[in-house]
This record gives C-alpha cells, sequence and structure tokens, in this order.
C-alpha cells in the first residue's frame, strides 16, 4: 500500500524562515546550523492506569536552539502530538524568544494522549513520570518547559515537584507557568492579552506617525476573536488603559456587537461569568447587545481585528472581505500564508503572531528570574519590565521593516534570526 504523504510542519516553519534567510543574506553555512534541532528526544513509558492495566504512552522533547542561552517552550498533551509538530513550534520559539530578546533558546514538548481520558490521578502519574522521562535533557539553567494545550498550572506544579525530589531540594526554575503559592509571577496570567495591547497601541501610534491613520483613540473601533486566556485579557486592558471602542467580542459560541463599545467593567463581568470554559453566548442573553456570527466578526467595519481563537481564522476565502487596516495576531498563525499575501496586497498593516503574542514567553522569563533568585516581583514591577521589553522588540522590529521595504512578519523573522546568526558567529563552531 502506498503510504500517504502528509505535508510537513517543520518544513512549512523552514519556508517562513528561508524567505527572511534570502532578504537577509544569511550565510548558506550558518543556515543550516539555525535550521536543524540541536536534540529530539522520544520517550515511550508506562503508566499504571486505575483499573490496574498499564499503558505506553510516547512524548517529546525537542531543543531547537540554545546558543542565546537555556532552551524555553511548553508541552502540550493532545492525541495528534508528532515529532514534526514539536519540532517546528520548537523552531518558533527559537524565533519569539529572539525577536523579543530574552536570553533563550526553543524548545517544545509533547505527549500523545487525549487528556479528557485520564482520571485526575491517571495524569499526575503520566505527568510525574513523563518529566522524569525528559529530566535528562531538562536543568534550570539548561531546558525550562511550560504550559501549553491542554497542560497548566497543576501539571506544572507536578512536574516541579517531580524535579525537585530527584536533586533533594526545591527547584523553582525548572518550569514556569507555576501557580503564585508555589514560585510563579504575579502579571503571567495576563501577559499575552497584556503584550498584545501593547503591540496594537504602538501599531497605531506607528500608522499615525506615517499619516496612515489619522482618527483620535476615541474614534478608533477594535474586535477581538476568542475570549479565552488571550482575547479576554486583551478585551480588558485595551478597554482599562486606552480610549478606543472595542465594539465586537467573541467566542467558539459566537460574537456579541456594541455599537458604543464595552465598557471594562463590562468585560470583567464578562470573563467572570465565562469562567471554566463557559460559552460566552449561553451565559449573556439581555438587552444591549447584538448577536453576530464569528465570520461577520472578521468582517466588521472596524479598524482593528485582533484575531485570538485559533489558527487559520482567516483564510483565502474570507480574508477578501476584511475590512479592518490594522490586523494585530493574538492567537499563533491565525493567517493562512494565502491570507497573509491577500491582506498585504490590500495594505493592511499585520503584526504577527510570534511578536504580538510573545508577552507570555517574556513574563515566563520574569517568572523563572525570580525563581532562580528566591526574590519575587510586584504587579507593577511586572507590567513595566513587559512594557519596556515589548516596546523595544516592536520598534527593532519596525526599523528592520523599513530598512528592508518589507512586511512585519519578514521583518520579525530577520531580527530574530540576525540575533542568534550573530551569537552563533561569536560564539563559533566547537571545537
Ligand atoms: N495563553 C497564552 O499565554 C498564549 C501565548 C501565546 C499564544 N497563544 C495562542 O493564542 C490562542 C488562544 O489561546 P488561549 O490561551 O486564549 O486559549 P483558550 O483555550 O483560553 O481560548 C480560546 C478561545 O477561542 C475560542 N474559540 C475556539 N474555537 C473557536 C472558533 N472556531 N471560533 C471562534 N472562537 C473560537 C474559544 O471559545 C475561547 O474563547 C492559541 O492560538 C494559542 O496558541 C496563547
Amino acid at each position: 500500500m502506498q503510504e500517504e504523504k502528509r505535508v510537513s510542519m517543520f518544513d512549512n516553519a523552514v519556508k517562513q524562515f528561508d524567505r527572511a534567510a534570502s532578504i537577509m543574506g544569511l550565510d548558506p553555512n550558518l543556515r543550516e546550523v539555525l535550521v536543524k534541532p540541536k536534540r529530539e528526544l522520544i520517550v515511550n513509558f508506562p503508566v499504571r492506569m486505575d483499573d490496574g492495566t498499564t499503558k505506553v504512552f510516547t512524548g517529546y522533547r525537542v531543543q531547537h536552539n540554545m546558543t542565546l542561552g537555556p532552551a524555553k517552550g511548553g508541552i502540550r498533551y493532545h492525541q495528534n502530538v508528532t515529532l514534526d509538530e514539536v519540532k517546528a513550534l520548537a523552531f518558533w520559539m527559537t524565533w519569539k524568544s529572539a525577536v523579543v530578546n530574552i536570553p533563550y533558546g526553543g524548545a517544545k514538548g509533547g505527549v500523545t494522549v487525549e487528556p479528557s481520558q485520564l482520571s485526575f490521578s491517571e495524569l499526575e502519574r503520566l505527568s510525574r513520570r513523563f518529566f522524569y522521562e525528559i529530566q535528562v535533557i531538562l536543568g534550570e539553567e539548561i531546558d525550562i518547559p511550560a504550559p501549553d494545550v491542554n497542560t497548566d498550572g497543576q501539571v506544572m506544579s507536578w512536574y516541579m515537584d517531580t524535579y525537585s525530589m530527584s536533586k533533594g531540594h526545591t527547584s523553582l526554575g525548572i518550569v514556569t507557568g507555576k501557580p503564585v503559592e508555589i514560585g510563579g509571577s504575579v502579571g503571567r496570567t495576563e501577559a499575552t492579552g497584556r503584550g498584545i495591547n501593547i503591540c496594537l497601541q504602538e501599531a497605531v501610534n506607528y500608522l499615525r506617525d506615517k499619516g496612515k491613520l489619522n482618527k483620535k483613540d476615541e474614534e478608533i473601533t477594535v474586535a477581538i476573536q476568542g475570549f479565552g486566556n488571550v482575547g479576554s485579557n486583551l478585551a480588558l486592558t485595551l478597554t482599562e488603559e486606552s480610549k478606543m471602542r472595542l465594539i465586537a467580542i467573541s467566542d467558539v459560541s459566537g460574537g456579541l456587537y456594541k455599537e458604543h463599545g464595552f465598557t471594562a467593567a463590562e468585560i470583567r463581568a464578562l470573563m467572570e461569568r465565562t469562567k471554566n470554559r463557559k460559552k460566552l453566548l449561553l451565559e449573556v442573553n439581555e438587552e444591549g447587545y447584538k448577536e453576530i456570527s464569528n465570520e461577520e466578526l472578521l468582517m466588521l467595519n472596524v479598524d482593528i481585528l485582533s484575531p485570538c481563537a485559533m489558527e487559520n481564522a482567516i483564510t483565502i476565502d474570507n480574508s477578501k472581505d476584511i475590512q479592518a487596516k490594522l490586523i494585530v495576531e493574538g492567537a499563533n498563525g491565525p493567517l493562512t500564508p494565502e491570507a497573509d499575501e491577500i491582506l498585504l496586497s490590500k495594505n493592511v498593516f499585520i503584526v504577527p503572531d510570534f511578536l504580538a503574542n510573545s508577552g507570555g514567553v517574556t513574563v515566563s522569563y520574569f517568572e523563572w528570574l525570580q525563581g532562580m533568585q528566591w526574590d519575587f516581583w510586584e504587579l507593577e514591577d511586572v507590567r513595566k519590565a513587559l512594557h519596556k521589553k515589548m516596546t523595544s522588540a516592536f520598534y527593532d522590529v519596525i526599523k528592520t521593516m523599513e530598512k528592508y521595504e518589507i512586511d512585519m512578519r519578514t521583518a520579525a523573522y530577520i531580527k530574530a534570526i540576525d540575533r542568534v546568526a550573530t551569537a552563533t558567529k561569536l560564539r563559533g563552531i566547537y571545537p
């Protein structure tokens, strides 16, 4: 039987890299070094199930690049996790850390499992055994995991405890995304949404300076797709800290539209009601809001659109009808490559995902710093440091964009690749 030909996610990721590499004239020898993952670990490990049987699961940890510092990236539990996917995600983490200029390389991990089919204690046994298995390549200054799809503060607590038990002392720096009670950072939960808002505000300032946006904040309208951790925290910081009008929000159940804009108090109330994955539309059935579909939200006549739900939300089919002049990508990969091209040809200004949503990894870095020093910051310190990191990353990419006269996504790649390439050249090839 002929084997089905699959599109490799890793090969696709490398294509984006190659476009930037050719524009910046990257040395082909360096290209080879920067593309290939440094380490790929596959582990098959047994877990005792509640019914007395034993199941063997497969997990991965890939360290893509460790030139700028320890490898950093989440661990996901999902039935579709493959080595190819983990490699691609680790590759992107290298460029995300480099673009926001934190001293980390890129890594990612995963276990092929459907976690909803595990009991709480099976989940704990799987998490502890998996972490123990991959511990051979981890360390507080080597590789620092974090939450990703279907892993959370509880799983991070088990990881931290498992590692600490084998070392004989508490090691806070081994994972980030921990609950605040055991060394997590204040401000981590809101960090990705807050960071997207920082990029959104700076993009508006930039477009105004260039004469491409002639509106006051009060006149600017915004729509946000997705009301999970990322979308809701973006909605909150936007309505709390700017005068722009957020007129539409949505989740998987559909969207809400409010012509005069949502207030911060309304967003807070909606966040409270949709806690624990409750659906937006099912929780809200009062006057004052108009219901719209997710497709309608994307096509609204707004100035700014921020897709914060899932990948491939904007495709070749719906991109032609998008009216927003500025798109700030909150989710990972919300635009297909074809949609990206169409929107760029319509002169839409796009702030790319790995810059816009890097607030999460940035505050993870702050959590790691706090854990390594056993010294914990106030919320205001975290917010101030995040603002400084994100604005300087934003303008570093803008400068690169203007230098090469390219789009912001390619510029972000060039800036990130340049940082890792320069470090690689300075360090040289050992021996
Ligand atoms: N959480 C982080 O710190 C973080 C950091 C970087 C990137 N991201 C990316 O941001 C995106 C969102 O992450 P999150 O943590 O907010 O996830 P989440 O699970 O908390 O929320 C996802 C939201 O998207 C909505 N949604 C799902 N399918 C939808 C659909 N078909 N149409 C409209 N809405 C839909 C859900 O209802 C929910 O409101 C993902 O792409 C994630 O990889 C998250």
